[in-house]
């Protein structure tokens, strides 16, 4: 599904958060936005979401303006992984990814097998399908944070908005859901931080100060002057001749003044 914002702006208080950014990303598309700490980045993606009462700007998800919607077709259409996300302590861990079908279900089309394989599906992408049972008080960040992008899977989206996936997964699970977003036939927008993350992706964003100041694919968007100006590091890039990548490693311009 194609996702396109037109001027997508906030202000709060007199200050502008996010600043006339436009957007246009093809289905099928994974799309990282990066920038630094307070850029704007969970405030765009909140905008995309339609979840900005106050926010300025149109979204349309296949040309349909998100705003003529109701929340249970954009939930059918669209699910939004923020990076807090509040869920009551009395539920399971698979309550939790169940959560997810409720866009689809009524007195007409009940819980019934096929959802239980769907929930099924979701938890296992994320490698939580023996934990179904656990309650949700007891789960550690990343168990949590796993889950939590289980339920966006369940809720079977044609656009998936990720805020930070990985913040607080081990190497090993960072790795496996950055293969699994790259997989998922869906388009997807994710903020990152990691910068090397982010050269995986489709096309990267970059947000600074509330205005998307670069978008391109990441090798041309992660540009030395780039990274200087917005982000403050020099990178220095490493090549991997086990796979042709390229990485950064990164020096803090502070600290080499
Ligand atoms: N409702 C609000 N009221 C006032 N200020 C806000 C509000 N929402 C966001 N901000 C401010 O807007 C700026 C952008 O916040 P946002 O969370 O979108 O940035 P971010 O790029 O996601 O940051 P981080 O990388 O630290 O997660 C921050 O300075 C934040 O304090």
């Amino acid at each position: 599904m194609r996702l396109v914002a037109t001027k997508l702006g906030l202000r709060v208080q007199g200050r502008t958060i996010v600043d006339d950014v436009d957007l246009d990303i093809p289905a099928g598309e994974t799309f990282g936005l990066v920038g630094p700490n307070g850029s704007g980045k969970s405030t765009l993606l909140r905008l995309l979401a339609g979840l900005c009462r106050r926010g300025t700007g149109q979204v349309q998800l296949d040309g349909v303006a998100i705003s003529s919607l109701s929340r249970r077709e954009v939930a059918r259409r669209l699910a939004f992984v923020e990076q807090q996300t509040e869920t009551s302590d009395a539920l399971t861990a698979r309550n939790v990814v169940e959560l997810g079908r409720t866009p689809w279900i009524n007195a007409l089309s009940p819980f019934g097998s096929e959802n239980v394989r769907i929930v099924d599906q979701a938890m296992q992408a994320v490698g939580m399908e023996g934990m179904g049972a656990c309650p949700w008080s007891t789960l550690s960040g990343g168990e949590r944070q796993r889950l939590q992008i289980a339920r966006a899977l369940a809720q079977d989206p044609q656009i998936l908005l990720l805020d930070e996936p990985t913040n607080h997964l081990d190497i090993h699970h960072q790795l496996s859901l950055l293969r699994l977003v790259s997989r998922l036939p869906m388009t997807v927008v994710m903020a990152l931080h990691d910068l090397n993350q982010a050269m995986g992706c489709d096309r990267v964003g970059v947000m600074s100060e509330g205005r998307m100041v670069a978008c391109g694919p990441p090798a041309d968007v992660l540009t030395p002057d780039r990274l200087g100006r917005i982000f403050r590091v020099r990178g220095s890039t490493l090549y991997d001749p086990q796979d042709g990548a390229t990485l950064f490693r990164f020096h803090n311009l502070d600290e080499t003044h």
